[in-house]
């Protein structure tokens, strides 16, 4: 058992610090927000995520978890201090690193006794060297503390069994001392761990996400073309997942990737390229495609309907994805101003995101338009004009070709995350618009122009 100090109480921090108490550790977890420390202390949790409020609970009732502002006496006398604060994207791409350095910072005036620093959040290249000499230069007591990197790969909605079944635990350390140590606090867990170098850690973590969301912005842009040539995506995916070496996950084509992080990170690494004097072709790729991808269907919308001026515009799903009621980066957040400029109104269904929504787009009228949300999704599409899907929760995935017919006014639907039958809805007289999949009949037997079929002349 190690007494382990957490700083931030985000998905990242929070989750880390309540799994380490679970296994055995005693965490004591820091935040700068004394509201948020208040909400935790009574069993409350900050964040939706499945599981984490149980164990939050049940960790702090056996006394091996607690909640503080105090960072001095959480970080005293703990063995490792894990950093779980956020890295913002910058106006210029990079990544804001001042919530680092203000918690290296209190670290170094606060150790009395040696320690690990342990930073989690996504940090580019070359931080945890500025992290270790920073608190080198502050340090007020004479202790030895080293850091390094181990960064995160948890999901949101499932932050608590991606900690407890991670398929990796990354070490970034060139230390034995610090390696070993990190050994033991993982030990508990039975995960396997990849022991690299601190810059190689760091760029684990960049590399990993940037791949995956080149993976969706590849979907994204073939689902594109599958459009104009008659393909369907699904049908597409589904034959390239058979191959191993492609995998069968991220390869669902939609409405763009968004959330915290592969955004900013992808956005983080080009920079970083940038900064060394190389341009990273991919990566920018990708962020190029997901730009564009976020508001197609609006776009597709906005050509069949001219203007939204007065009509009922149901909006189903707000958040990133579902199993959060995290909003960032979110498609709703693009596509609702656009909306709303438009002179829609909107009647909006999510059912963990509508108050987080509510607070950037209170209810009622909003500009030319008006956003009122609903806690029943099929009060959403009653009457409505128009059907925006921007999350595949259940309770939309639940919706039936009947009860669009039934309940819009005119059942004319754009599905930003290609949940339904193709078919099924078409044939139930609704007009379908999907990301990349099968076009409605007339343009499927258009005849393809560019290809030739040619007998070469002897
Ligand atoms: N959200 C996610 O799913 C994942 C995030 N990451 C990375 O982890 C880092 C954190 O991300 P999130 O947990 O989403 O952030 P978050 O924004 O949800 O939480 C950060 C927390 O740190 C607190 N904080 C700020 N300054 C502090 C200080 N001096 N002392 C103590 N607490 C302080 C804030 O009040 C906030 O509660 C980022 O670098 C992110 O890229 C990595 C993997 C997954
Ligand atoms: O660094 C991070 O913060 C985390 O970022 C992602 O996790 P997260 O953003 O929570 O969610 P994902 O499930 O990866 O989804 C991200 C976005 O991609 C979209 N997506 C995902 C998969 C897919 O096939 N298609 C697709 O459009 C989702 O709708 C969502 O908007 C990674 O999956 C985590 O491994 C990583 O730790």
């Amino acid at each position: 058992m190690y007494k382990i100090a957490v700083a931030g109480t985000g998905y990242v921090g929070l989750v880390a610090g309540v799994c380490f108490a679970e296994v055995g550790h005693q965490v004591t977890c820091v935040d700068i927000d004394e509201n948020k420390v208040n909400v935790m202390k009574s069993g409350v949790s900050p964040i939706y995520e499945a599981d984490l409020e149980e164990l939050m609970q049940k960790n702090y009732a056996a006394g091996r978890i607690d909640y503080t502002t105090d960072y001095t006496s959480a970080y005293k006398e703990a063995d490792a201090i894990f950093i779980g604060v956020g890295t913002p994207e910058q106006p210029d791409g990079s990544a804001n690193l001042s919530y680092i350095a203000t918690v290296a910072r209190q670290i170094a005036e606060s150790v009395v006794k040696d320690c690990l620093v342990v930073v989690k959040s996504t940090v580019p290249v070359g931080t945890n060297d500025k992290v270790e000499q920073f608190i080198q230069d502050f340090l007020v007591h004479d202790v030895k503390v080293e850091v390094v990197s181990n960064p995160e790969f948890l999901a949101q909605g499932s932050a608590v069994h991606d900690t407890l079944h991670a398929e990796r635990i990354i070490i970034g350390t060139e230390s034995k001392w610090a390696e070993e140590l990190m050994q033991n606090i993982y030990e508990p867990f039975h995960l396997p761990v990849v022991s690299v170098n601190r810059r190689s850690a760091e760029m684990i973590k960049y590399a990993s996400n940037d791949f995956l969301a080149l993976k969706i912005s590849y979907m994204n842009d073939i689902a594109n073309l599958c459009e104009l040539v008659g393909a369907d995506i699904q049908d597409v995916a589904r034959g390239m997942s058979f191959d191993n070496r492609i995998g069968s996950k991220f390869l669902n084509a939609g409405i763009g990737y968004g959330g915290s992080c592969f955004p900013k990170d992808t956005k983080a690494l080009e920079y970083l390229a940038r900064q060394n004097g190389y341009e990273l072709k991919t990566v920018k790729a990708a962020i190029d495609v997901n730009k564009d991808q976020k508001t197609m269907l609006y776009k597709k919308a906005r050509k069949r309907l001219i203007t939204f001026n007065g009509l009922k515009v149901a909006v189903l799903g707000l958040t990133f994805k579902p199993g959060t009621d995290d909003l960032r980066e979110a498609a709703s957040l693009e596509n609702v101003p656009l909306l709303l400029e438009q002179g829609a109104d909107i009647y909006a269904f999510d059912p963990v995101g509508a108050e987080n929504f509510a607070r950037v787009y209170p209810e009622g009228k909003n500009g030319k338009g008006s956003i009122t949300y609903v806690a029943n999704i099929e009060h959403a599409l009653e009457g409505a004009n128009v059907c925006f899907i921007f999350t595949e929760w259940g309770e939309v995935r639940a919706l039936t070709p009947e009860t669009y017919k039934k309940t819009m006014r005119t059942p004319l639907v754009y599905d930003g995350r290609n949940i339904y039958n193709v078919e099924e809805m078409q044939e139930s007289g609704i007009e379908y618009h999907s990301i990349g999949r099968k076009p409605a009949r007339r343009e499927a037997i258009k005849e393809a122009k560019h290809v030739e079929l040619q007998i070469p002349r002897s």
